[in-house]
Parts: C-alpha cells; structure tokens; sequence
C-alpha cells in the first residue's frame, strides 16, 4: 500500500518486476526516482540499514529491467540494502513492517519471497552462493543468469576470495556486481579499499570510445560486436590488467551506478554474453539522493526513525551507559595502565567501542575489515609477542572465526581477550544477528575462559579481569544496548577466576543467573518470597571454569535449583548439568534442576524483551519454571 502523502503514480502500478519489464526504458528514471521517496519514507517510520538501500535504487531498477527475476538469481550480499529490491518484488505493502514483530526481514530471506534465492545479513556470502548456484545450473543443463551484488566492504572478507578464486578456475557463467560505495559500516580500510579507489581513479567514467574498442577486443565475439555499436558503452567501460582479470574474470568498469543510461546497455551485454565469470564494477554513493544520508559521516548506514524533512533520528533518552560504550572506556582506562593492550575490530569500530580507543590509542587499534577470522589470527599473533589483544567482535560475527579461535588461539593458549558484543538477542535485526550460541561454542573448549556480565559495573571488573590474565584465551559477553543504571566503580578490579556470587539469600530456591537476566531473576526472587518461597539468587559470573563449589552447595541447601541464561541450549545450563551429573548431585533424587534457555529455533525479530519472554528469561517465566519444578501438588499448596 502506497503512504497517502506520497506521490508515487508509476511505482504504485507495479506489483512485480514483470511490470517493470513492461515500461519503455524512458520511465525508468521515474520509477528509481519513486522507488527511492518510498525507501525514505518507509525507513523514517521503521528505522533500519538507509543508506546502503539509497545507493543501489538505479542498481536495483536496473537489474530487475534487464534481468528476468526470480527465475535469473538475483543475491545481494549481506542484504542490508535490498530494501528497493523487496518494494520492487511484491512486498511494498509491507515495507512498512521492516525489522518489526511479524514484519519483512531487514535482510534478504527465502521464507520471505521467491526473489530471495538467497538469506544473507553476515557479509561475503554471494559470490559463493552464487557459483553454487550457476554451477547447480550447469549441472542441469539451464540457461537462467547468476547475478551476485557484492559491496566495497564485503569484498574484504576472505570468502570472497576463495569464491572468485575458485570461480576464476570453473568458468561457469555467474555476474558479480561489485557495488563500490567506498564505505563500509565506517569508511573502508585496507590494501584492497586503496586498490578500488585507485581503479576507480584511473578509469571512471573516462567514456572515450577507443577506450572501449580497445577494451572490447579482449572481450568474447558476442560482447565485441555489441561493444562496437553501442556508443552508451563505451562510455564508462575500462579495463585491463585488473586483479579481477588475474583471477580469471571478465572486468567491465568503473561505471557510473547512479546513471540508467549507462548501467542499462551494460547489464544487457552481459546477460548476453555467453561467458563467464564476469565482474562488474559499478561505483555508487551510499546515500544517494537524501541529503542527510550524504553528509552524514556513516551515510546513514543504520538508522532509528527519523523526520524525513529535516533527517533528525528520534533518539531515546538513555538512561544509563550503553554497554558498548562501557567497554570501550574501561579498555581505555585499563591500556592507561599498561601499554601492551590493544584492540582489534573487523569493520565495526563504533558498534564495538572500539573507535574511542581509537581516538585515545590510534597506533595500538587495528581495524582489518571484515574479516573475522583474520582479526582473530591477527590477534594471536600479537599475543605470541607479548601484546595484550582485545578482540572486539559481536558474538555472531564470531562464529564466522571459529575454527582460528580454537586452532590459533585455544590450542596453543595465548592470551587473546575476546570482547563478545551483541551477547543474547538484539531485537530488530532478528535471527542472523543474535548472539545465541557463544556461550555453548567457546565453554566446550578446553584453556578458555567464558565471563558473562550481569551489568555494566560488571563489565567493568571483566574488562580489568581480561586485561589481568595472562594465562590463556579470556571471553566476555554483554548485550546490545543500555545497562541498568547501577552504580560504576571508579576502576575495573579483576575478578577470582571461576568464582561467583550470591546477590540474595534464601534456603529453598536457588536462581543461578548467567549474564544480564539477573535482574529479572532478582524479580522473580521477590515473587516468590511473597508467596512464600525463600530464594537464594546467584550470579554464576563464570560459564568457564565454573564456581564448583557455589554450585554444589546451591544444589545441596535447596530443593530448587534454576539456570538461567541469554544462550542457547549447550551453553551454561548444560555445563551446570553435567557438574551436577558427574558429582553425584543428582544421585539423591531429591534435586530438581531446571535450565531456562533460548528456544531451539531461529527467533524472528522483535523487541528483545519481548523475545525474552517468549523464552520464558523474563521474571514471569522463570516464576512459572520453579512451579513446573515443585509439581503440582507444591504449587497448590504455595498457591494456597
Ligand atoms: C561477517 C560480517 N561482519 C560484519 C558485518 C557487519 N556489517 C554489515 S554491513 C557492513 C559493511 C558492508 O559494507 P559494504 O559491503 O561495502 O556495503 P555498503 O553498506 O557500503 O553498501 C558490515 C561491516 C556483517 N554483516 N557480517
Ligand atoms: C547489517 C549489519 O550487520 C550491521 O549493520 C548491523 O545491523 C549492526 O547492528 P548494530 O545496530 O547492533 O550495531
Ligand atoms: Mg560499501
């Protein structure tokens, strides 16, 4: 459904890019035009990733015209800016429920629509994907297109590589749109951002036409003879020697991804070249077309809602420091102290905090692009020297680094501290952003230790905790978002390993809290007592090495015993169990344990606390999991 206050009469008649297919090419300029007021307007209301959204508008109009979606498969990587693409393929009357509780992903989904052959939302996948695909075309004998849309940010991540390096050698027929913006989540760094920067530089826009005859001759036949008459290509088309070519791709471009005129003619040659893999490069603007995204430092890469007119976002006000933000200053005050810390980030300096050591420390931060894996084998490699590394990564990117944390970090024990952000669900950007699993991938491993804060006082002391121990590999957790406004120490003081707390006393039910729930079990605790139930809560602090003694005690003194964490199954509850299991705690038969868990499935976005309580980690849910506990015939009497 069209918003009232738009004037958008040509997008409104287009249900499906077979309605695009159906305009002369003079309207397509319209459409983009259209297309990107109505991604403004949808975006002020719901919030979300703007600005890469912006710069692909014409790319979009483009590839749907020349391309015969969903049957030609069209994967955007990463899936932050294919918000023009979900308007333009059926989903425009719910464009307005982007990241929203039963609403569009704000990535790509295949739940979602046929038009997303691909999910995506963790960067450098497509081109992968995408040969996957052409070669599963190959293999049947079709002829459909492989079209995969990769970002300057994403083609720093080793998978690509291994993608094109292995695509270069197949010569199976697959389209890789590199769509350089010159951005990343924060501008681009790395050899890689310089050497498209430089491509760029030499080539853009040249459109000289010896240029692309010249060019042209290195290309197939088919492309040469189209070249040849075609004056719109030789415009913007430049090639030669590029590393693209190297690895065994037809290179077309720079070309200009804002004009219609040139991308058109293009995409058509390509489509209709029978030989492949051809690389694209197609230079944009993140931002393109609303003033505020582009002059906005982050192009407005991820917004909440804002005031079209003016570009204001409709901050909350916050009432306590963001746990990013803590982190990020503890770091700072702990290398005060000691100037062998530094911290590392793959491409996201300001959603780790890093960027503030950055200001601090500029020689002791290193931001590697994305690339995971690298950042943590980077990071060994420091501590092998002495260095104390801090790894700042969101606990969902790092699962992309798992097999260099277990087999360059853990194996041989160095002191790499892992600061795991976005730890439990982070609301709107759903399933693929949670950090469910850390706590469960990293206690398996033999030599690390797993700290979960409860608040950001907490934080603070584990920071100062990782900073102190040198012993081996160090993890921390924390969750997206606000702490709960507790008093700050003045300085971190490092934590006894494996040793938690009791935060409440009591004699018959024990909560034992990993992480940021504490809170809601101290709520439950008080709910109980009303009705009677003395409760002791606890915050275990340590997934890794446990507190045995704390735990065998709480499992002694009462008849209850809870586990509650932001994690999946596999993670600290099951930790619990098996410690309970193999030191006979369970042998007596009185004992009941219980574990509260994230669900075993992919939750779909909403807002966290809504989440939680659909997992039952809220105060009511872990109320009603003791009274499942005591049966009942207890709970009558409780009740009673
Ligand atoms: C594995 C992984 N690491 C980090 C991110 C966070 N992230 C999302 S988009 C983005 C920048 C992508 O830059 P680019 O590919 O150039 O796309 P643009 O936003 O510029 O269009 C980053 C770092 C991610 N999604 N996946
Ligand atoms: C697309 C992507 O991966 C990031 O932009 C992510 O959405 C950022 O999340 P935060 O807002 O939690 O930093
Ligand atoms: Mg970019």
């Amino acid at each position: 459904m069209a918003s009232k206050t738009l004037s958008t009469p040509l997008l409104d008649t287009l249900k499906t890019p077979d309605d695009l297919r159906q305009l002369p090419e003079s309207q397509l300029r319209q459409v983009a035009d259209e297309l990107r007021t109505e991604t403004i307007s949808a975006v002020s209301v719901t919030g979300g990733h703007l600005g890469a959204g912006l710069g692909v508008v014409e790319l979009t109009v483009a590839l749907h015209y020349v391309f015969d979606t969903p049957r030609d498969r069209l994967i955007w990587d990463v899936g932050h800016q294919a918000y023009p693409h979900k308007i333009l393929t059926g989903r425009r009357d719910r464009i307005r429920t982007l990241r929203q509780a039963d609403g569009l992903s704000g990535f790509t989904k295949r739940q979602e629509s046929e038009y997303d052959p691909f999910g995506a939302a963790h960067s450098s996948t497509s081109i992968s994907a995408g040969l996957g695909m052409a070669v599963a075309r190959d293999l049947e004998g079709g002829k459909n297109n492989v079209i995969a849309v990769i970002g300057d940010g994403a083609m720093s991540a080793g998978m690509a590589y291994e993608a094109m390096n292995n695509a270069g050698a197949m010569h199976s027929r697959l389209i890789v749109i590199l769509n350089d913006n010159d951005m990343s989540i924060a501008p681009p760094t790395g050899a890689m951002s310089s050497y498209l920067a430089r491509l760029v530089s030499g080539g853009a826009y040249r459109g000289l036409r010896e240029t692309a005859k010249q060019l042209a001759r290195k290309l197939p036949k088919f492309i040469y003879e189209k070249a040849q008459r075609a004056e719109e290509f030789a415009r913007g088309f430049w090639t030669g020697g590029t590393m693209f070519e190297e690895l065994g791709f037809y290179y077309v471009g720079p070309i200009d991804g804002h004009n219609l005129d040139h991308l058109l003619p293009i995409l058509k040659n390509v489509r209709d070249s029978e030989t492949g893999p051809i690389l694209v490069h197609v230079v944009t603007k993140k931002g393109k077309g609303y003033a505020p995204a582009e002059e906005a430092a982050d192009k407005y890469h991820g917004v909440v809602t804002f005031d079209v007119v003016t570009g204001a976002q409709t901050k909350a006000k916050a009432n306590a420091p963001a746990y990013t933000r803590v982190f990020g200053e503890s770091l700072i005050a702990e290398a005060r102290r000691d100037d062998k810390i530094v911290a590392v980030t793959a491409a996201m300096p300001t959603g780790t905090g890093v960027d503030l050591f950055g200001k601090e420390f500029p020689t002791r931060t290193f931001d590697v692009g994305i690339a995971e894996q690298h950042a943590v084998t980077f990071a060994a490699g420091m501590a092998t020297e002495g260095y104390k590394p801090f790894c700042a990564i969101y606990s969902t990117f790092l699962q992309r680094a798992y097999d260099q944390v277990v087999h360059d970090v853990a194996i041989q024990n160095l002191p790499v501290r892992f600061a795991l952000d976005r730890a439990g669900l982070v609301g709107a950007d759903g399933p693929t952003h949670a950090g469910s699993f850390d706590i469960a991938y990293l206690g398996c491993l033999p030599n690390m230790v797993v700290m979960a804060a409860a608040d950001e006082a907490e934080l603070v002391h584990m920071v100062a905790t990782a900073a102190a121990y040198d012993a081996g590999p160090i993890a921390f957790r924390y969750p997206r978002g606000e702490g709960v406004g507790v008093d700050m120490p003045e300085q971190g003081v490092p934590l006894a390993i494996g040793k938690g707390r009791v935060v409440k006393e009591g004699s018959r039910i024990a909560l034992l809290s990993l992480g940021t729930r504490l809170g809601e079990a101290l709520k439950a605790a008080e709910e109980l007592e009303a009705r009677g139930l003395s409760t002791t809560v606890a915050d275990a602090r340590f997934a890794k090495p446990l507190d045995e003694e704390l735990i065998l005690r709480l499992a002694r003194d009462h008849e209850v015993l809870i586990t509650i964490e932001e994690g999946s199954v596999g993670g600290f509850g099951s930790y619990v169990l098996q410690l309970l299991a193999d030191k006979g705690a369970l042998d007596r038969g009185t004992l009941k344990v219980r574990s509260t868990v994230l669900p075993d499935t992919y939750q779909d976005q909403d807002k966290p606390e809504r989440m939680y309580a659909k997992a039952g980690l809220d105060a009511a849910g872990i109320v009603t999991r003791v009274f499942e506990a005591l049966g009942k015939e207890e709970t009558r009497k409780v009740r009673a």
